[in-house]
């Protein structure tokens, strides 16, 4: 039987690493698969990982049918065991739905990854429709953590380490970006409710108002 997965978690929390970790037992073991992936901050066609690796990739651009290029590869004579999907928040709905196709007409699995919701907590469609039809929604073992040491579970974008909340929902970028420039940074809920950044929160903690009244 097979499945279509969606592992999701916060930015940075290891979602193309275990893609490129998935992609890499099966074809140790003489599988072939197609991978896929939309807007990587490597650049197009490429799936990579914060650790450094990297891969070839076809990118699932806007309009691109997904069950139709599968189909294509395997009556050109190609081999397809299972199917890779990275940054899949960034798919249409329709595109996830040509996936599921890719499940259940072709009995392949397909293994997605992405983020589900953007910087305003709002689910993204391509995650949406992801967690409308996966047989199973799977959270990623390695934890994201908030500046405070709580898990971090939204994800926020600042500008000059402060968090913004208006904007196009995607932006491509990191977590690790200069000040000056739009970046992301992983919060828990509360903080995020509350705009904390680590930047902010360093700021406050530095302030007049809130240091300790020493005597004398
Ligand atoms: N220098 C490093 N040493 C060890 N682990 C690292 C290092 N840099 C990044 N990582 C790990 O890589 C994870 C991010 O991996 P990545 O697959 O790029 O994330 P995602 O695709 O979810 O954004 C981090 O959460 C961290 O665990
Ligand atoms: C929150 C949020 C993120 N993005 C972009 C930023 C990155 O390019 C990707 C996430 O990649 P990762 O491998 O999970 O780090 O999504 C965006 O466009 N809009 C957002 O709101």
């Amino acid at each position: 039987m097979s499945d279509l997965v969606f592992f999701s978690g916060t930015m940075d929390s290891g979602k193309s690493t275990l893609a490129l970790q998935i992609g890499h037992n099966r074809s140790a073991r003489g599988l072939q698969g197609v991978i896929f992936t939309r807007d990587d901050r490597a650049g197009e066609g490429k799936l990579s990982s914060r650790l450094g690796l990297v891969t070839e990739a076809v990118e699932a651009k806007e309009g691109l049918d997904l069950y139709a290029y599968v189909v294509a590869v395997i009556t050109a004579g190609g081999r397809v065991d299972y199917v890779i999907v990275d940054e899949a928040q960034f798919l249409a709905p329709d595109q996830v739905d040509q996936l599921a196709r890719v499940v259940d007409d072709l009995e392949l699995d397909v293994y997605t990854f992405g983020i589900t919701t953007d910087f305003r907590t709002r689910l993204f469609p391509g995650s949406q429709r992801l967690m409308e039809l996966a047989d199973r929604v799977e959270s990623l073992q390695v934890e994201a953590l908030c500046w405070c040491g709580a898990r971090a579970t939204h994800n926020a974008r600042t500008v000059n380490g402060v968090m913004v909340v208006e904007g196009a929902q995607v932006v491509v970028g990191d977590v690790d970006r200069a000040v000056d420039e739009i970046g992301y940074e992983v919060l828990c809920r509360r903080h995020h409710r509350k705009r904390a950044t680590s930047a902010t929160a360093h700021a406050a903690s530095l302030s007049p108002d809130v240091l300790p009244v020493t005597p004398g």
